[in-house]
């Protein structure tokens, strides 16, 4: 394994150097990985099974990986194969203080050639109607709608520019650049790229620590402080949001029972802040029962949770399924990487395209509805979080 030396992270962007389809990249609040070797990597399109993860680390083990590290995406469907990388070598640096990096990006953005959203705003506003529907009718209490809009670039991604710019606008976040394998593109090429810099964390566990920090209930931010002030302090106190956030930690505390004892969960949510948006988040840490459960393990117990799938959560997947006319695939599933200890984080994967790997992405962005949304706030909603996005792109 590669040790940076510290000074390295705020004096150069070596982390990002040279990056191509492929590379692994994950950055969160406390540290940077890297791979730095893709020759000899395990590179998997399978269940994220205990059984499967066991089994990618005895094959990184049989390669001669001394210290396997693996990265991976698991689908939003959870029925659905993941995506899991072993690189024969990766470079790690902690955070120093919060600073990722210093460099500034460099280079040519790409401009946007074309972009067309999936579906059109007005009919993602419909789609909101339609859930207002449903809980009117009963049997729903949250859903959490998206939508997708396809962007064609004149040239390829430059991937030094983004993850740096991603970086340095999402100071406390997790940003990631993950290959996407598939049955048919196992080998040097992926099939696609997952590229974003989501703002919340699933799991991370160190040792029998657990650390969850769900977010639910939003409001875009605004460039005048006072008016910015304002929006977070109603955020803090809105019946609707935190009804919203509500359903998706009482949720969380209910799996995380069966898993975790001395759990500690706040009253309340506090607010926090993206470079775009408020949100309303809840800091939960807890003590495994087994220390041999693995923060995926744990993960995937809570995936899909109400912050991207609703409540209850099986009666608001099938409406997602029936409402959403897309396919979300990695979008909302999990990103993160572990060690063959079970040490490693999660986070969910939002504010995220799906690169093909030369000029087309698929941006997604979704908003957690409740009786009371209103559509027109929840297409603004979206639109800000994917505008995050492609300010960094393009
Ligand atoms: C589904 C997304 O955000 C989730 C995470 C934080 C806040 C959310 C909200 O307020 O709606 C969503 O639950 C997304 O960013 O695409």
């Amino acid at each position: 394994m590669v040790q940076a030396k510290e000074n390295e992270v705020t004096q150069s962007s070596w982390l990002v150097d040279g990056m191509k389809n492929g590379d692994v990249f994950f950055a969160s609040p406390s540290l940077q990985w890297r791979s730095r070797g893709l020759q000899g990597a395990v590179r998997s399109h399978v269940p994220a099974s205990a059984a499967a993860i066991k089994s990618l680390f005895e094959q990184a083990r049989s390669q001669g990986h001394a210290e396997p590290v693996m990265f991976g995406l698991v689908p939003f469907d959870p029925s659905l194969k993941a995506s899991f990388t072993i690189p024969s070598q990766v470079a790690f640096t902690p955070s120093i203080h919060g600073v990722r990096t210093s460099a500034q990006p460099n280079g040519r953005k790409p401009s946007v050639v074309k972009r067309t959203p999936v579906p059109a705003p007005e009919v993602y506003g419909d789609m909101v109607r339609k859930a207002l529907d449903l809980y009117e009718a009963g049997g729903v209490s949250k859903i959490v709608l998206s939508r997708a809009m396809d962007v064609e670039l004149d040239a390829p991604v430059n991937y030094e520019y983004l993850m740096l710019d991603l970086l340095r606008r999402n100071a406390h976040g997790y940003t990631f650049a993950l290959p996407i394998w598939s049955d048919e593109a196992c080998g040097d090429v992926p099939a696609a790229v997952m590229l974003g810099a989501s703002p919340e964390l699933l799991v991370r566990r160190e040792g029998d620590q657990v650390f969850i920090n769900p977010l639910a209930g939003s409001i875009p931010r605004h460039a005048d402080p006072a008016e910015d002030k304002s929006r977070k302090e109603g955020l803090a106190i809105s019946e609707k949001d935190l009804r919203e956030h509500g359903y998706v930690v009482r949720d969380i505390v209910r799996i995380l029972k069966e898993h975790c004892d001395e759990l500690e969960v706040p009253d309340g949510p506090s607010v926090i802040g993206t470079d775009a948006l408020w949100h309303l988040s809840t800091f939960i840490t807890g003590r495994l029962k087994n220390p041999e459960t693995t923060a995926l393990d744990l993960a995937c117990a809570l995936h899909p949770t109400p912050a991207i799938c609703g409540f209850p959560t099986a009666t608001a997947f099938q409406h997602i399924k029936e409402l959403e006319p897309f396919e979300r695939e990695y979008f909302a599933g999990l990103v993160g990487w572990q060690r063959e200890s079970g040490d490693g984080e999660w986070a969910l994967t939002l504010r995220c395209a799906r690169y093909d790997g030369d000029r087309t992405l698929r941006l997604y962005a979704g908003a957690g509805t409740v009786a009371g949304s209103d559509p027109e706030s929840e297409i603004r909603e979206t639109a800000t979080k994917m505008e995050t996005f492609m300010r960094a792109i393009a």
